[in-house]
């Protein structure tokens, strides 16, 4: 008797067993197929993963799936590979993890078959005489439809005035017709405009790059500016040419605007974008259209991994520090690493491209497994900015701003250029006090404060998202001197404001962008290249390009030095170098002004005169000495109750079963469990343990049995915990 093993969405960690729907041909079916099945109460959309005739079930109560959905598997093996390996090696279930590699509408059992876009256009010896000289809108519609020769959708007539009935009754007439739009397979001409010319570098990367057939895993390191885009751009039109497909991974797609303008402006092909905007079926249609191979170009964020091509030819991971790329909660995959497997499967090379490679990366170049590229010298004929620390220990600021900072600014602005001032806190300012008692603004629910804003008045929690009004009096003596406490992005825009009145203040951080095209509206004012002043976040260091932007300022420079995270350095140098890098890009030379009360620390005096690569040998040789990634491998084990110290004594417990029980492989080390750095957060309780081996596979053995422990346990289902797989951060 044959079985269907199905991965069926659920929290379980293991595979259903369903008998074939009824009068199926199964020599037909192929694993990765969608199958309808009866789950508990309700009907769910499970993945085939083996056709089998042995179950560990009685047969009789076997349940018989409803229908198979796919006559073709959504994804093609190679992806189906690779994500059920993903399930297996990040501990997830697989079920979810096969739901989440689909766009939604396939999870919920649409069709996955491409429709054509269907086009209108005029019947070839068409005589618009036959239309009555009052019959206008017939008469409009025929001429706007002869406009377009090669064709027009209902969509883009309908946004011209026409309507349905009025094309009914040209159709009717045999005056137009409808037909499917088709898609060339191959462009003769793949470029819009001709590419730059590549200088000494670049050029050698491009050549690197293009030098191997098959499988290659490349390192772009190249400084902010230095002309990584062009390269991928040059690498990608290759493949173009020989009919094939790419597929670019960026951080955050509505953060760079620009970065998808110049592959349109560049390439005569079809692109999709995935972004976080798509509707439902949109995103479903470009999926399709890559899968189909109509688009030739596909760009989008983490989950875009899972994209079929028709014929792969690339992969580029842009910024591959990010850390966006790896998904931090339910299936905690690494976009990147996946990325490298995939490419590996595809028999295509894949570039790595940043500024400030992430150690991970950088080891595996050292190590010989990635081409390490470099990319020395910015493109054209700008300069790296120079950089300066401004010890501000004896300093008097005004609202975060040193004097020296302020003297700065008003030098670059008065030469017409821009100014960036980057500080890593939104709102007004980071909290709220009492002079009179010291109370402070705490959230209920998070070890943490609450943040002040003005805009609109209220205290914001940033890790939990609870707010509330701003207290008249304080909670504790009633005073009525409650002050905001240290600077935010609001607080220092409207310090700028009153310091430069003359110059337009622009601030960019998460609440000034919610609205759509926020971003693209302030690439163009900034882009205007008029004086201006940019304060924000981190969302400024995100790959812009701002010509005008002479002067950076690092308003703290020091916030990320002491953190609590083995990460912590690594991502501080990463950020204070991309910020530092939206300097003098053009033709003015840069400058960056970092503001810091611990002038003469080591990472940064390396950071200032020696660039990131000294950097990141040193922080390599300390994370070797203190066995960290990259040279050890780490999961974390977290866990969280409401009832406080309970998920510290639970995994306590846990600990101490598996060592009784000599489930420990050797070589696996444990360390905790501790309370997480924010112990309570959202009013759970949190603590972790942290496991760690030189051999990834003993790790992953002990992974698996941790999962059966927790998954046996009683006392597991009275706590909500997760497994992280080279977590990204340990809090
Ligand atoms: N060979 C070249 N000749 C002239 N200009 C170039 C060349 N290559 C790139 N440029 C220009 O240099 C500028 C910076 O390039 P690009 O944005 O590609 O750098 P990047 O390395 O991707 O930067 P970042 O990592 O900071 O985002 C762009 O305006 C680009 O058009
Ligand atoms: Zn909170």
């Amino acid at each position: 008797m044959t079985i269907l093993r199905l991965a069926i969405p659920s929290p379980l960690r293991r595979l259903f067993d369903y008998l074939p729907p009824a009068a199926t041909e199964l020599t037909t079916v192929e694993l990765g197929v969608r199958v309808l099945v009866p789950f508990g109460n309700r009907d769910l959309i499970g993945i085939l993963v083996e056709i089998t005739d042995e179950t560990q079930f009685e047969r009789s109560k076997l349940k018989r799936a409803k229908k198979i959905l796919d006559q073709q598997p959504p994804l093609p093996a190679h992806l189906f590979k690779l994500a059920r390996w993903a399930a297996s090696y990040y501990q997830h279930p697989e079920g979810d993890a096969l739901q989440q590699a689909l766009p939604v509408l396939l999870r919920k059992g649409h069709a996955c078959e491409y429709q054509h876009e269907i086009l209108w256009r005029a019947v070839a010896d068409a005589d618009p005489n036959t239309l009555k000289s009052n019959a206008t809108r017939q008469i409009e519609l025929l001429a706007l439809v002869n406009e377009h020769p090669s064709g027009i959708s209902l969509d883009a007539i309908k946004a011209e005035g026409g309507n349905t009935t009025t094309l009914r009754a040209l159709e009717e007439k045999q005056l137009v017709e409808s037909f499917q739009r088709t898609h060339p397979s191959h462009h003769e001409q793949v470029l819009h405009e001709a590419p730059l010319t590549l200088n000494a570098e670049q050029q050698s990367a491009l050549d690197q790059i293009n030098k191997l057939p098959g499988f290659t895993a490349n390192l772009i390191e190249g400084i902010t500016g230095s002309g990584k885009t062009e390269v991928y751009l040059q690498a990608i039109e290759k493949k173009l040419n020989e009919g094939k497909q790419a597929l670019i991974l960026v951080p955050e797609i509505g953060l760079t605007p620009q970065t998808v303008t110049r592959f349109r402006q560049r390439f005569n092909t079809p692109i999709v974008v995935l972004h976080s905007n798509l509707t439902d079926r949109q995103r479903l249609d470009a999926w399709l259209q890559a899968r189909e191979g109509i688009a030739k170009i596909v760009i989008g964020t983490r989950s875009a991994i899972f994209t079929p091509l028709k014929h792969p030819g690339i992969i580029i991971i842009d910024e591959e520090h990010d850390p966006s790329f790896k998904q931090q909660d339910g299936f905690r995959y690494s976009a990147r690493d996946l990325a490298v497997m995939r490419a590996r499967a595809e028999e295509t090379p894949i570039i790595l491209g940043s500024a400030t490679p992430s150690l991970e990366t950088l080891h595996n170049a050292k190590e010989g497994r990635y081409q390490w590229l470099k990319i020395t010298q910015r493109a054209g004929t700008s300069l790296a900015p120079t950089f300066k620390l401004l010890d501000i220990r004896q300093e008097k600021l005004s609202e975060g701003l040193s004097t020296q900072l302020i003297t700065a600014m008003r030098q670059h602005l008065a030469n017409g250029t821009q100014v960036l001032v980057f500080l890593n806190r939104r709102g007004y300012s980071p909290t709220l006090s009492c002079n009179d008692c010291g109370w402070i603004a705490d959230c209920d629910r998070c070890d943490a404060h609450m943040t002040l804003h003005r805009e609109p008045p209220h205290l914001h929690c940033h890790h939990c998202d609870k707010q509330h009004g701003i207290p008249r009096h304080c909670p504790e003596c009633n005073s009525d001197q409650l002050q905001p406490v240290g600077v935010g992005t609001e607080r220092s825009e409207q310090a700028l404001q009153q310091l430069f009145p003359d110059t337009p203040v622009i601030r960019v951080d998460r609440d000034s962008t919610q609205r759509k095209n926020a971003m693209h509206d302030i690439m163009d004012r900034v882009n205007s290249g008029e004086p201006c002043i940019l304060v924000g976040t981190q969302m400024l260091a995100k790959g812009h390009h701002f010509p005008k932007v002479t002067l950076v300022a690092i308003i703290n420079a020091d916030s990320g030095l002491f953190s609590a995270d083995f990460r912590g350095m690594e991502r501080t140098a990463q950020l204070i170098l991309q910020v530092a890098g939206r300097a003098g890009r053009a033709e003015d030379p840069g400058t960056v002004l970092m503001q810091t009360y611990h002038a003469d620390h080591p990472i940064l005096q390396t950071l200032v005169e020696h660039g990131y690569s000294a950097f990141a040998q040193e922080e390599l040789h300390n994370r070797k000495v203190a066995q960290l990634p990259p040279y050890t491998h780490y999961a974390l084990l977290r866990a969280e109750t409401t009832t406080k110290y309970r998920a510290e004594s639970f995994l306590g417990a846990l600990r101490q079963q598996l060592e009784d029980d000599l489930l420990l492989p050797e070589h696996v080390h444990w360390i905790g469990p501790f309370p997480s750095p924010m112990e309570k957060r959202a009013g759970m309780h949190r603590a972790q343990l942290m496991i760690y081996a030189e051999n990834r596979k003993a790790l992953h053995q002990l992974l698996a049995n941790l999962c059966w422990y927790l998954e046996q346990n009683k006392e597991s289902r009275k706590v909500r915990w997760s497994i992280d797989v080279d977590p990204a951060d340990t809090f």
